[in-house]
């Protein structure tokens, strides 16, 4: 469940009502920017980056500049605006100087599409000055990770033995971590040599959507392992473990200048998202410390700039008949379909599949896939052989795509924080975009509301010839009566797989039996 959005004029956390105003940065060009390490300019100018955005001068100054990062760091940014850059920069530049490679940064997100891009924002920047980026999200088996995150000891003459046997410590191969929760875990709980007590960064990007679900208690696991303090270690110690042989960081609580019982060297946090939570509640279990909010303008939700809304207003059977008009009209221009569920992507899929040839390459892309489909099809529309991805809101949040010109809100997004997710994949890093919502006349004034939160009181009706649907509703029909068979041998083979699964499940309980 999407969290309560009603607006509120006054956060009720204290530190929230006082924040830093990204619109008061502007751009700053590499060469202005302070302290910048001249190889991480050059990184940056080979990967297009010649100034820093509004968002990541501000971060900037509130962790390299003079702001230092005395105060753990939340950032309520519009969706586009370059929150990615905003971390990971800071994050590589604070750790160009380290001596010795161990975990020290841990970003994690919700889903594996978006680690993966995150990773590949740290790779572009983070080797120019001699660190590693790893990636645990589950899409290679966990010994490929293992191997590729932890630093196996390389013994004389071949000889290989348990590192176990010998006392070795086991050491990370990564300096920095792009994780999902699920996988982290995995690795917290059975991945030898992999620690998290040397960990200095914590990143929780989306952290609405992260702090929403519990992820196997990923988020209290964390915290719990990087506040070793004085106790522990003296436990550690008395228990045998030789903690001037290996390398250790040692945290200690402390009262001094306003830590109030917290471990010290603190770990230090950033959280960003679109639609930060005000929730104390959420909040609280980041356990941040001093926080500072920067965050754009007065307006809690905001969207991008050069984004242009408007609405289609249909009966709800004619809905397909108005997408595809809109979508030939727009042909050419790289466009993102958003329905309301898994299931009615995949129909909405199959029914355009019945029109015959259409102007445009679509494809379904949905949580009903799986993972390798999902990825292929992706690479498919960022490489451009495909035109119009059809989604579910597995595509919403964080998703970078370049070129993407439109989004069309097939199913009206029942939250405002889901039609800012979902519009912000256009429009993105200041270019120019177009959201469309296609609403039955009884959502009109729900859907106006809506969008009055995020400030937008402009949303017209857009134009369509009333000829070019006119013109496609013979195919319609014989496409819905197509689709009509489909659906009915789908729900037959489901039955029969259900069928066929249960007997087999009633055969084997037979056979144990009889076994026993
Ligand atoms: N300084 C920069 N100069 C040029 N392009 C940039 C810069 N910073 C980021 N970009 C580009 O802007 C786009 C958006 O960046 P990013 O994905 O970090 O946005 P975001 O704020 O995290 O968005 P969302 O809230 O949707 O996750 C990316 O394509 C990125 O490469």
């Amino acid at each position: 469940m999407e969290e309560d959005t009603k607006p509120k004029s006054v956060p009720v956390l204290p530190w929230m009502r006082s924040p830093v105003d990204i619109d008061h940065f502007d751009e700053c060009p590499l060469g202005l920017l302070p302290c910048l390490d001249p190889r991480l300019e050059d990184a940056l100018k080979k990967i297009g980056v010649h100034s820093l955005f509004p968002v990541q001068a501000a971060v900037w100054q509130e962790t390299i500049g003079p702001g230092a990062f005395e105060r753990d760091i939340c950032v309520n940014s519009p969706t586009g605006s370059g929150k990615t850059l905003a971390y990971a920069l800071p994050i590589v530049q604070l750790l160009s100087t380290r001596k010795v490679r161990c975990l020290r940064a841990l970003v994690v997100l919700p889903t594996r599409d978006l680690a993966l891009q995150v990773k590949q924002v740290f790779a572009s920047i983070a080797p120019s000055v001699g660190l590693s980026v790893g990636l645990a999200v589950g899409q290679s088996s966990i010994a490929d990770e293992i191997s590729e995150l932890i630093k196996r000891p390389k013994y004389d003459m071949g000889v290989s033995l348990d590192p176990e046997d010998l006392h070795v410590e086991l050491q990370s191969a990564v300096d920095i971590l792009v994780a999902t929760p699920g996988r982290l875990m995995d690795h917290i709980t059975t991945t030898k040599g992999f620690t998290l007590e040397h960990l200095c960064y914590l990143v929780v990007d989306e952290t609405d959507r992260m702090l929403r679900e519990a992820y196997q208690s990923w988020l209290p696991t964390v915290l719990q392992l990087t506040c070793l303090n004085d106790q522990a270690i003296f436990n550690q110690a008395r228990s045998g473990l030789n903690l001037f042989n290996s390398l250790t960081t040692l945290r200690r609580s402390g009262v001094e200048r306003g830590f109030k019982g917290k471990t010290y060297p603190r770990l230090v946090k950033m959280i960003l998202s679109a639609t930060l939570t005000q929730d104390p509640s959420k909040l609280s279990q980041l356990a941040l410390h001093h926080p500072l909010l920067l965050t754009s303008g007065d307006s809690r939700y905001k969207l991008p700039e050069k984004l242009k809304s408007y609405k289609l207003i249909c009966e709800s059977k004619l809905k397909p008949l108005y997408l595809v008009a809109l979508l030939q009209h727009l042909s050419g221009e790289k466009c993102l379909v958003f329905t309301s569920s898994v299931e009615s992507t995949h129909r909405l899929s199959v029914l355009l599949n019945f029109f015959g040839e259409l102007p445009f390459k679509f494809s379904e892309y949905s949580g009903l896939q799986r993972q390798s489909v999902r990825s292929k099809t992706l690479s498919g529309f960022r490489d451009g052989e495909i035109d119009v991805l059809v989604s579910s809101d597995a595509m919403t949040r964080g998703m970078d795509v370049e070129g993407v010109r439109n989004v069309i809100n097939y199913d009206m997004p029942p939250y405002i924080k889901t039609y800012i997710h979902r519009a912000g994949r256009t429009a993105r890093a200041g270019q120019s975009g177009c959201c469309f919502t296609l609403l039955r006349k009884n959502e009109v004034k729900r859907f106006k509301k809506m969008l009055q939160k995020a400030n937008n009181n402009s949303c017209g009706v857009y134009p369509l010839a009333a000829e070019s649907i006119e013109n496609l509703r013979p195919l319609y029909s014989s496409a819905l009566a197509k689709l009509k068979e489909v659906v009915q041998s789908e729900t037959r083979r489901k039955v029969n797989t259900g069928f066929n699964r249960r007997k087999a499940s009633k055969r084997k309980k037979d056979t144990n039996t009889m076994q026993e």
